[in-house]
């Protein structure tokens, strides 16, 4: 499976509205303050907008969800993946992102055969607390060299310039929240990421 090399992050699909147009065609839907009845709603707009546009939908967390509305696609982290249901996930013909920090967690998530795995934050991120240590570049090639087949996103701190480098260093497809979401002008920076990840696309 190949992903696109540019994999953008959004918490609201009105995001999707104003951006899938403009040719990006990996978005997850990353919602963290909102009731089952909205979340649903955000999915079933954000399915229905990536449709539209020949986009590839992820939701992050919310396995049953994306079940129950018909998506094939989420991302569980290392804390999401103790409470879900793999078989069920499985059963569903839904495809599997996991991300990793460490060669445990590296370990745990090969186990899994999933379609892909992440690893981050390649750098500082300001959008989450982490635990662990940015992992700099270089990690990118350890990662990819254990991870056969399987695709490796990169996510953490990253602007086109540094997904370019992620790129080169091994990784598949690089991954933004901020970023795009809280430029001055998102519509121009998701073009200009477009541009720096589309020799690869
Ligand atoms: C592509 C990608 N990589 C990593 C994450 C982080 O997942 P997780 O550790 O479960 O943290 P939350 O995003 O749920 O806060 C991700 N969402 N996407
Ligand atoms: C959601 C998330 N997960 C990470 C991980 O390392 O697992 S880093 C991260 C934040 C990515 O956002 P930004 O592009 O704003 O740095
Ligand atoms: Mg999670």
């Amino acid at each position: 499976m190949k992903l696109d090399p540019f994999y953008l992050i959004v918490d609201d699909a009105l995001w999707l509205e104003r951006l899938l147009p403009l040719g990006v065609k990996l978005v997850q839907l990353r919602i963290k303050d909102r009731t089952d009845g909205e979340l649903r709603d955000a999915i079933r707009a954000s399915l229905r907008l990536c449709a539209r546009h020949g986009a590839t939908l992820i939701v992050n967390d919310y396995w049953r969800l994306a079940i129950e509305e018909g998506c094939d696609f989420v991302h569980l982290g290392q804390g999401d993946l103790d409470s879900a249901d793999l078989e069920a996930i499985r059963a569903a013909g839904v495809r599997l992102g996991v991300s990793t920090h460490d060669e445990a967690e590296l370990d745990r998530a090969l186990a899994l055969s999933p379609n892909y795995i992440a690893l981050g934050p390649i750098y500082p991120t300001v959008l989450k607390a982490m635990t662990v240590a940015p992992q700099g570049l270089a990690r990118i090639g350890e990662w990819k060299a254990k991870l056969g087949a399987i695709p490796l996103v990169a996510i953490g701190g990253l602007t086109p310039e540094r997904a370019q480098a992620c790129l080169k260093a091994g990784a598949d497809s690089a991954c933004v929240v901020t970023d795009v979401l809280r430029h001055a002008n998102p519509e121009a920076r998701a073009q200009q990421w477009l541009a720096a990840t589309a020799l690869l696309r």
